[in-house]
C-alpha cells in the first residue's frame, strides 16, 4: 500500500503517524496498556511486546500523569509502514472542512497576556529560568468533528515534522503536526531535536526572511532556547557514551512558524534502554514545562484555567527491541464528537512581551487553523477579541 492509501484508510480509532520518513498506521488493539506510573508502564509495555513478536506499541503519554490522566498505549492488531507520504499524498485532494458553529478562546485573549506579565514576575520570585504558558481555542461544529480529513490536510501541509492522530481514552482523539522530535531511537543511535524561540512564517518572502534573521539574533528567543537545549542533554547524557550537541541553534522551519531548533545525537551507553524509557525520562522539557520543573508546573497549574491532559505531552511508539519515536504533542488539538480544543503555548522568560506572547500563540494555532479550512482572518479577529464568535 503506498503512503497516500495509508492515509485514506485512517480511521478515528487509528494511530497514525506521518514523518518526513515514515507513514505508520496502526489498528485495532491486540493489546492495551494504560497507567500514571511510567516505570510500571515501560515495564508492561516491555512485557506485552514480548507476547506480540515484531509488534510495536504506539499511543500518548500526557503532559502530568500526576492529575490522573494515564498514558495510553496500544499493541495494535495491524501494523502498516510505507515511505514518507509526500510526494505520494499530493495526488490527493485538500479536503474540505465544515465551518464551524463556533469559536471560543480559553482564557479571553486579555487573561493569557496578563497570565504572561504575572508569569514574568513570578519567574525571580520563584527562582524559575523558564516557564511555557498555553491558552487554548474551543472550536464547535454543527456534525461530527472530521478528524481524519483534517488529518490529511495536515499531511498534505507538513513535508517535514510529525502530524499525528491518536485515540485516547473516551473515545477521544489527539491530532496535531508538531515540528519537534522529543526523541528516537534506532538500534544504539539516540536523536532529540529540541525546539524554542519562535516568530510566525510571513508570506511575502523578504519580510519572512526578516523575521528568520530577527529570530536568529533575539536574545530572548536565544535564552528560551539555550534553557530547552541545555536541560535535554543534560536528560540525555546518563544514557549516552557519546553525545554531539551543536553550540548554536539552527532555524527551523513550519508552513506557520520559524523556529530555533538543535538536533541533539548520541549513542547509548546500555542497549536495553528503549525509546519509551528515554521519552519518559526527558519529559516534560523546558519547551513545553520549564525549568526548574517542580516550580514550573506548579506556576503552570496556577495560572492556566485548565488540565492540559495529552497536550504538551508525547505522541510515538516503541518496538520490542526499544526502537521508537516520539514527538512533542503541540501544534494539536483533543477532538471529541462534535467539538475539540486546540492548545498553543509559548515560553516566558524576563524579557517576554505579553503581546508578542499572544500573537505567537496565535500564530501557532494557524497549524491546526489551516487544516481546518478556517480563515485566518476571522480567526485572528475571533481569538484576539476573545469573545465567542461564528467565523462562517
Ligand atoms: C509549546 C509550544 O511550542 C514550543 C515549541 C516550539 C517553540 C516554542 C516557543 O518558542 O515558545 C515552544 O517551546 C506550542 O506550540 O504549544
Amino acid at each position: 500500500m503506498d503512503a497516500a492509501r495509508l492515509v485514506e484508510h485512517y480511521r478515528r480509532d487509528d494511530f497514525l503517524l506521518a514523518t518526513a520518513r515514515r507513514t505508520l498506521l496502526a489498528s485495532g488493539t491486540a493489546h492495551e496498556i494504560t497507567g500514571t506510573d511510567e516505570d510500571a508502564l515501560a515495564a508492561r509495555v516491555s512485557a506485552a511486546l514480548a507476547e506480540h513478536d515484531g509488534g510495536i506499541a504506539a499511543g500518548v503519554l500526557p503532559y502530568d500523569a500526576a492529575t490522573g490522566t494515564p498514558a495510553r498505549l496500544v499493541v495494535p492488531q495491524t501494523v502498516h509502514t510505507t515511505g514518507p507520504a509526500h510526494p505520494d499524498i499530493g495526488r490527493l485532494a485538500r479536503e474540505h472542512i465544515g465551518t464551524p458553529a463556533a469559536v471560543r478562546a480559553v482564557p479571553d485573549p486579555h487573561v493569557h497576556a496578563d497570565a504572561v506579565s504575572t508569569a514574568r514576575t513570578q519567574l525571580a520570585v520563584r527562582d524559575l529560568r523558564k516557564v511555557v504558558l498555553a491558552r487554548a481555542l474551543d472550536v464547535d461544529f454543527a456534525h461530527d468533528v472530521p478528524v481524519a480529513s483534517i488529518v490529511r490536510n495536515l499531511i498534505l501541509d507538513h513535508s517535514h515534522g510529525y502530524v499525528f492522530a491518536a485515540d485516547l481514552p473516551g473515545g477521544r482523539t489527539l491530532l496535531g503536526a508538531s515540528p519537534e522530535l522529543l526523541v528516537s531511537r534506532r538500534g544504539g543511535h539516540v536523536v532529540a531535536h529540541p525546539h524554542a524561540g519562535s516568530m510566525p512564517r510571513a508570506a511575502e518572502s523578504a519580510a519572512d526572511a526578516a523575521n528568520a534573521e530577527a529570530l536568529l539574533a533575539s536574545k530572548k528567543d536565544r535564552l528560551e532556547h539555550a534553557v530547552l537545549a541545555d536541560a535535554v542533554a543534560e536528560a540525555l547524557r546518563p544514557f549516552c557514551r557519546h553525545l554531539e550537541v551543536p553550540r548554536k541553534p539552527a532555524l527551523e522551519r513550519t508552513p506557520t512558524m520559524w523556529h530555533l531548533g538543535t538536533r541533539i545525537t548520541g549513542e547509548l551507553a546500555d542497549p536495553e534502554t528503549t525509546a519509551l524509557q528515554l521519552a519518559s525520562a526527558l519529559h516534560p522539557t523546558p519547551a513545553i514545562c520549564g525549568t526548574p520543573v517542580t516550580s514550573a508546573r506548579r506556576l503552570i497549574g496556577d495560572l492556566e484555567p485548565f488540565d492540559r491532559g495529552y497536550y504538551a505531552g508525547a505522541t510515538g511508539w516503541v518496538d520490542g527491541n526499544g526502537d521508537g519515536e516520539w514527538a512533542v504533542s503541540i501544534r494539536c488539538a483533543d477532538a471529541g464528537e462534535a467539538s475539540l480544543r486546540m492548545y498553543a503555548g509559548g515560553g516566558i522568560v524576563e524579557d517576554s512581551d505579553p503581546h508578542a506572547e499572544l500573537d505567537e500563540t496565535s500564530a501557532k494555532f494557524a497549524t491546526l487553523a489551516r487544516a481546518m479550512g478556517l480563515d485566518s482572518d476571522v480567526l485572528t479577529a475571533t481569538y484576539s477579541r476573545g469573545d465567542s464568535a461564528s467565523p462562517g
